[in-house]
């Protein structure tokens, strides 16, 4: 199949992955379907990092498989690598770079023509506000910069599915308003987005499908209104990972004394 025809941006196949004793993922199918924004949602340690990792090729699962446009993952790398932009979970990034300097290496290593590199670079620096901080090393970046150059990391080859894990995460307001715009954008153009996050209002206001992943199994996945079933995401989620664990009135009783 090839990415003219198929109808999955993303799927994940009985994917598992243990480390030690502890498995982290635990047979997980998972449809992303061609121009859709999918919300990843689960508590901590889900598997959803694990999960994400596996399906662009940054993890060997255990078993299973990962399709990208109906690629596979493994068996061919350099292709379906090629049709994704990803932001990893604490995202390596060569330090001793500028932002300006990190994207043209990245872009020219991708065999981009040099003027696409240096507008393509321009824009997204300007459009994230990083053109301030141009010449100052990724190495003294604040948590909320590095999440953002990884985001201009990802969509500087103009990919067809990005993969971003807690894309959101450490983001001031304003910036994180100027990237849900230009995933936003990205998707009415045709793109497909795959994104982890904590925040349900957030993967309510973005998506238009969600998958609820919980012990390294997926709860429940499909069209956004078809989880939530009536209520909010907040309390479908709370219903599916098990409830909130309520803090006894006795218990942490020295704070605060
Ligand atoms: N490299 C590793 N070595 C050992 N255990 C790991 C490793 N990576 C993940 N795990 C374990 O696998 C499980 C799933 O972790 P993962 O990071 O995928 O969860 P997550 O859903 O992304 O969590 P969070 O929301 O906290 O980021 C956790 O129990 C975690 O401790």
């Amino acid at each position: 199949m090839t990415s003219a025809t198929t109808e999955q941006a993303l799927r994940l196949i009985g994917l598992s992955k243990s480390f030690g004793e502890k498995v982290a993922v635990d047979r997980v199918d998972l449809l992303v379907p061609r121009g859709s924004f999918f919300g990843l949602v689960g508590p901590n340690g889900a598997g959803k990092t694990t999960s994400l990792s596996m399906a662009v090729g940054l993890l060997k699962p255990d078993s299973g498989r990962a399709e990208i446009f109906g690629v596979d993952v493994w068996s061919d790398p350099t292709r379906a690598k090629s049709l994704i932009g990803v932001l990893p979970d604490g995202m390596a990034l060569p330090e001793r770079l500028t932002g300006r300097e990190l994207l043209t290496y990245l872009g020219l290593l991708r065999g981009m023509a040099p003027d696409v590199v240096v507008r393509r670079t321009q824009e997204l620096l300007a459009v994230l506000e990083l053109d301030g901080a141009d010449r100052t090393l990724v190495l003294e970046y604040s948590t909320g910069m590095r999440k953002k150059i990884g985001l201009a990391t990802a969509l500087l080859h103009a990919p067809k599915l990005l993969v971003l894990d807690e894309p959101l995460e450490a983001v001031d307001p304003v910036s994180a308003a100027t990237i849900k715009v230009i995933l936003q954008r990205f998707v009415r153009a045709g793109g497909s987005v795959v994104f982890s996050s904590h925040v349900m209002p957030v993967v309510e206001q973005l998506c238009d499908h969600v998958a609820v992943i919980a012990g390294g199994r997926v709860a429940a996945s499909g069209p956004l209104d078809e989880v939530r079933g009536g209520g909010s995401l907040e309390d479908r989620f709370v219903h599916l990972v098990g409830g909130q664990q309520a803090v006894n009135a006795g218990e942490l009783s020295w704070l605060a004394s």
